[in-house]
């Protein structure tokens, strides 16, 4: 139990009472921390044999087997007894079911309850984010985003950990920051929900770039350019949407890049590793066995980004390798050689380089 969770027990405050939608690895790692503050913790998830091993190991096999769970922690498949009296609602479901499972989730939703989601994925119907579509669905003005450099493993490990709770409702904010945040796991404010949910979910696509380059052998040098030009193309598509860029200095922009492109626990990381040894997507995704958001990520960015006319090689080329059967090698040297363009875009524009250029060749 942490420092924090005593200081709550202490306090005259009733016991906040806690709700999880899905049982993956980082919805349990979440149930834990909230317990752990003293919460009374309830987690949803659809299989019920699952749900008894939580309730009587306190373990979750299926996706987190060698880590303890708070026993304060009860599992359940009965939604409706997971959200009764529910004051938080983590919702931690891949984004292909998210909506869905918000929909189930609505007849026991009201507007006390303050919402959030720790997705990062897109939905493909709209480019949605999964804020939006707890917007959409529920219609509440308490919601969240929580993001951030954040494996499932190293959570639930107790590492010392930092995460983002963004939302334009000061109460989300300061609420989730007291709910979540113990002596392991410290939890930063944000206002800019739309960045951080973007930085969450753009990062995936250069991880599997980044398991790729590692896979084929390439060295550091090439991690840390891949990972630059990530942020420089992660922030052009932010601000091209409407989001600030300076969101991605943060936690759930450049930090959660970082910890993505360079740790095997990463599951996008594991999928681009597979790809990279030769592996087909088929037999990558297989050997995996959980959600790469990473890669669906990548189809709906790269259309976007087109339909936009936003420049995304990084998207583009990588697109190309998953979908449309390019080699990997061949596609990293044609990056290499692509037009000449500036180092940090908001200092000199890739327009001054390229028309540098053009007065160049006309110069002689
Ligand atoms: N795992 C991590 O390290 C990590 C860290 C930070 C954020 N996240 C994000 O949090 C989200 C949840 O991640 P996770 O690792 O907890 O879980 P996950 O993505 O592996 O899957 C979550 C759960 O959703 C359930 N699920 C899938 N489809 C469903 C459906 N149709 N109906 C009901 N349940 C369904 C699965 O059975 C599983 O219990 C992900 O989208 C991810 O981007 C994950
Ligand atoms: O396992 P991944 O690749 O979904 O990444 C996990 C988290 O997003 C890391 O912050």
């Amino acid at each position: 139990m942490s420092d924090s969770s005593l200081q709550d027990q202490s306090s005259q405050e009733p016991r906040l009472k806690v709700a999880v939608l899905g049982g993956g690895s980082f919805g349990t790692a979440l149930a834990s921390i909230a317990a752990d503050n003293g919460a009374r913790v309830r987690q949803w998830l659809r299989d019920p044999q699952l749900a008894e091993q939580i309730n009587r190991e306190h373990r979750n096999g299926r996706y987190l087997p060698d880590y303890a769970i708070n026993p304060a922690v009860s599992a359940s498949v009965d939604m409706a007894w997971v959200l009764e009296d529910a004051a938080l609602v983590l919702v931690a479901i891949p984004s292909k079911a998210f909506r869905d499972v918000v929909r189930q989730a609505l007849p026991w939703i009201n507007d006390r309850q303050i919402l959030l989601t720790t997705t990062k994925g897109i939905q493909e119907d709209g480019f949605k984010l999964m804020s939006q579509i707890l917007e959409e669905e529920t219609g509440s003005t308490h919601i969240g985003v929580l993001s951030g450099p954040n494996l499932a493993s190293e959570v639930a490990d107790k590492q010392l950990t930092a995460t983002v709770i963004a939302s334009d409702d000061p109460l989300t904010r300061s609420r989730v920051q007291k709910a979540l945040g113990c002596d392991y796991f410290r939890v930063y404010a944000s206002n800019d929900r739309y960045g951080v949910e973007l930085g969450g979910a753009l990062k995936n696509i250069y991880a599997i770039a980044a398991g790729m380059a590692a896979a084929l052998g390439m060295g550091e040098n090439t991690r840390s350019m891949l990972m630059t030009r990530a942020l420089a193309e992660m922030s052009r598509f932010a601000v091209e949407l409407g989001a600030n860029p300076m969101t991605f200095l943060g936690l759930a922009g450049v930090g959660d890049l970082i910890v993505t492109c360079s740790s095997k626990l990463s599951r996008n990381y594991r999928v681009g590793y597979a790809l990279g040894e030769g592996r087909t997507l088929q037999e990558a995704v297989d050997a995996l066995g959980q959600v790469a958001e990473g890669i669906n990520t990548v189809r709906l960015v790269r259309d976007k980004a087109n339909r936009e006319g936003i420049y995304m090689p990084l998207a583009e080329g990588l697109y190309q390798v998953l979908f449309e059967g390019a080699s990997p090698r061949g596609m990293a040297k044609m990056l290499m050689l692509n037009e000449q363009s500036s180092d940090v875009e908001f200092v000199l524009s890739r327009q001054a380089v390229s028309q540098a250029h053009q007065e160049g060749d006309i110069h002689g």
